[in-house]
Parts: structure tokens; C-alpha cells; sequence
């Protein structure tokens, strides 16, 4: 479904510059932090099978005295739709089903503890046609819905943390509806759930039309594997939202997300990245991938004429580490698996070299905040007196 103009990656080009330059711009561009670990042949040839690109990286950290290594491995799952998006949706869910099966296999295969899924992986991302039927049919419940029974068998019996970002349907309350990421811990019991926080209201992304801003704060999920949280998609545009999965005490967090090209491309590599930066965690960045095309033709409210798809979902999922360096990418136009391996250690490390969190001043944040939110705040803007 994919155009056949996109351009398959950054890293592809890079390839093509001699060894030399390339190392250059690699250091700079992503750090000098990651190395590439070796998968098995058979864990290759499941990857070939399957179709699905398989890049697998280890992040560097020091090693420590007193502490043993805390080494976890993250799967980031990457997918078009299977089929097209006006399929009739048991067709769709037996499809994306078995994609999903695949790619957990092959991830369990490349030793992954935790994985997770793209925003709403389970349909079309179908929230710019502002069209209720049949999208709001795929809505499901959290702790007791298909794909969450489905994927707490697989947790299971691969050993795995996954996290299934779903659109959620609140049958206790007035079967509204969230866009809500589950999370089903190692054992395939259900851990506990984020709901988005920020919902763009932006060119054809006309999510309000279908949920609201979610009520569940920065929960971060404790698992064998490491503190997790999870920064749906348009949440990675705002600092604070990051800050308040930092404070929970969060050592990895995951923003699985629907963006396009001719939005947000310049910004996919920044945003998630600076996070990880300014918070001292980890971030994994999981994006789709191809064009979906819908029935009817939809319009932006900007003017333009009508269309019938929202553009080139680049994929680009990537991972990034505390220390600033990040991983290369995954395809823009391909279904793929990023495994990465990370030392929770690495976190503390890099706040005793930075200090963020020691000299981050949050009292004084407070107070602005407290102020900022008042109906009579007056910014505070020093002029010349005349
Ligand atoms: N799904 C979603 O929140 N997309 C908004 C577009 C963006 O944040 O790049």
C-alpha cells in the first residue's frame, strides 16, 4: 500500500557514503552509544519468513562495582495494515492476529522481555474520517477484550511484557471510549492500563471526535523487566507529559504512534529523543508504516480538497538511551522488529554524570504552574518603565 516514491530510509542512504564518512556522521547523528548484537540464524530466517525487517542493537553502559548489569531487551513492532481498511473487521482481526503471532515469535526468538505494539495497531487508523461505523465496532475492553485475551496467552508463553495499544471501550461507563494502552505483564495477566493524555486536534489527526484526554496520569508499571510507562503518540509533543512518567520513576518509556510524513517527520527523531535526554530513561518510538485508503473522501477544515487518505505513515521506530544516542531506524515503507538491549543501570549512571534531576528546580515550575493555571494569571513581562 506503500507509494512506490518513498524512500526506504535515512540509514539506506547513509550506506551508500564511504566507511569513514559515514562512522563521522553516524557518532554525531546517534551517538556513540550502540553496538549491533547478533540473533541467531534461525531467529534471521524466521525474520525472512515472516517478511519482516529485523534490526537488533545493544545500547553501551559502564559496568559497576556494586550492581550487576540490569540487561532487558525491548521488541518494537512496526506494521502496515494487513489488509485493506474497508475489510469486514473478524477478517481484519484474523489478520492482524496473525501478523502479531509472527512477530512475537520471531521476538521471543531474538530474546525480547518487553514489547510493544503501534498506537491502535489492531485497525485501520481510521480517526480522520470522523465516520462512527464500523470503527467504533472495533473498540474493545481493556482487561477482558480480543486482543488482550488473545495476547495474554502469548505473554505467557513466551515469558514477555507486551504492551497492546488498543482503542478501548469502557463498558462500565457508558461504553465510552478511550485510546488506551494495555499492558499484560510476563506471567499473561493483565497489569493495568494508560489512557492518552494529549489528543491532537491537528490536519486530518480528528481523534476528539471519537475519545477525550485520558484520566489515568503517568502510571508506571513495575515488571520484571524494568519500570515501564507508556507516552501515547501526540503526548510525545509535550515535555511535562514526559516529566510526569519520569517522576513515577519510569526507566523505560514507549510512545506508540500513528504520525504522517508531511506532518511530523522533521520532529519524530527530536522530540522522543530529548526526552530521553532530559528525563534520564529510556524511549522507544514506535510509528506505522504504508498509506491507508478509505472508502469515502474526508476534508481537513483547511481548505484543501477532499481526499481519501491521510498520507504516508513513515515507520522510523527507533530507541534511544539516556545518554542521547539512539539506535538507527527501522524502514519507512517495510513491517519490521527493533530489538534492543539496554542496561537499566545506564539510567542512574547518566544522573550522576548530569545531575538533571538534582538541579531540575521543580518547586519553582510548581509555583509558576499554580499561577499559570488561574483564570487572573498576569505573565510575568518586565518592561522599560516610561
Ligand atoms: N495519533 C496521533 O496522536 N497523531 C498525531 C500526529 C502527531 O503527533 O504526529
Amino acid at each position: 500500500m506503500s507509494s512506490a516514491a518513498e524512500f526506504e530510509s535515512i540509514e539506506s542512504i547513509l550506506k551508500k557514503l564511504p566507511n569513514e564518512d559515514r562512522e563521522k556522521i553516524c557518532r554525531v547523528l546517534y551517538g556513540q552509544g550502540t553496538s549491533c548484537i547478533s540473533v541467531s540464524e534461525d531467529t534471521i530466517a524466521l525474520s525472512e519468513k515472516y517478511g519482516l525487517e529485523l534490526i537488533s542493537c545493544a545500547f553501551t553502559s559502564r559496568e559497576e562495582q556494586l550492581r550487576v548489569p540490569r540487561k532487558i531487551r525491548v521488541g518494537l513492532f512496526q506494521n502496515k495494515l494487513p489488509l485493506d481498511t474497508w475489510s469486514p473487521l473478524k477478517q481484519m482481526r484474523e489478520a492482524m492476529f496473525k501478523m502479531a503471532e509472527e512477530a512475537l515469535e520471531l521476538a521471543y526468538n531474538g530474546g525480547v522481555n518487553v514489547f510493544c505494539f503501534q498506537e491502535a495497531w489492531n485497525m485501520p487508523f481510521a480517526f480522520c474520517t470522523r465516520e462512527k461505523s464500523p470503527w467504533c465496532e472495533y473498540a474493545e475492553e481493556a482487561e477482558n477484550g480480543a486482543s488482550t485475551q488473545f495476547l495474554k496467552q502469548l505473554a505467557r508463553k513466551y515469558n514477555m511484557v507486551i504492551i497492546s495499544p488498543i482503542l478501548e471501550r469502557d463498558v462500565e461507563h457508558g461504553d465510552i471510549l478511550w485510546n488506551t494502552a494495555v499492558v499484560i505483564d510476563n506471567h499473561g495477566d493483565y497489569l493495568g492500563k494508560h489512557r492518552k493524555n494529549h489528543i491532537p486536534r491537528v490536519g486530518d489527526f480528528n481523534e476528539s471526535t471519537y475519545y477525550f484526554e485520558g484520566n489515568t496520569g503517568h502510571p508506571v508499571f513495575k515488571t520484571e523487566f524494568g519500570k515501564i510507562a507508556i507516552n501515547i503518540c501526540y503526548g510525545r509533543h509535550h515535555p511535562l507529559n514526559w516529566l510526569g512518567f519520569a517522576l513515577n520513576g519510569a526507566e523505560i518509556v514507549f510512545n506508540p504512534s500513528a504520525t504522517v510524513g508531511a506532518l511530523s517527520e522533521p520532529l519524530w527523531g527530536i522530540e522522543a529523543r530529548n526526552a530521553a535526554i532530559a528525563n534520564s530513561y529510556y524511549t522507544c518510538s514506535i510509528n506505522r508504516v504504508g498509506t491507508e485508503v478509505f472508502k469515502n473522501e474526508f476534508t481537513s477544515g483547511n481548505g484543501l480538497p477532499a481526499h481519501k487518505d491521510f498520507g504516508h505513515f513513515y515507520g522510523s521506530s527507533y530507541v534511544t538511551a539516556p545518554d542521547g544516542s539512539r539506535s538507527p531506524g527501522l524502514s519507512r515503507t517495510k513491517n519490521g522488529l527493533l530489538i534492543a538491549e539496554l542496561d537499566l543501570n545506564l539510567c542512574r549512571q547518566v544522573k550522576d554524570v548530569w545531575n538533571f534531576q538534582m538541579t531540575q528546580r521543580l518547586e519553582l515550575y510548581a509555583n509558576l504552574l499554580d499561577e499559570a493555571t488561574k483564570l487572573d494569571f498576569k505573565p510575568q513581562i518586565i518592561t522599560k518603565s516610561t
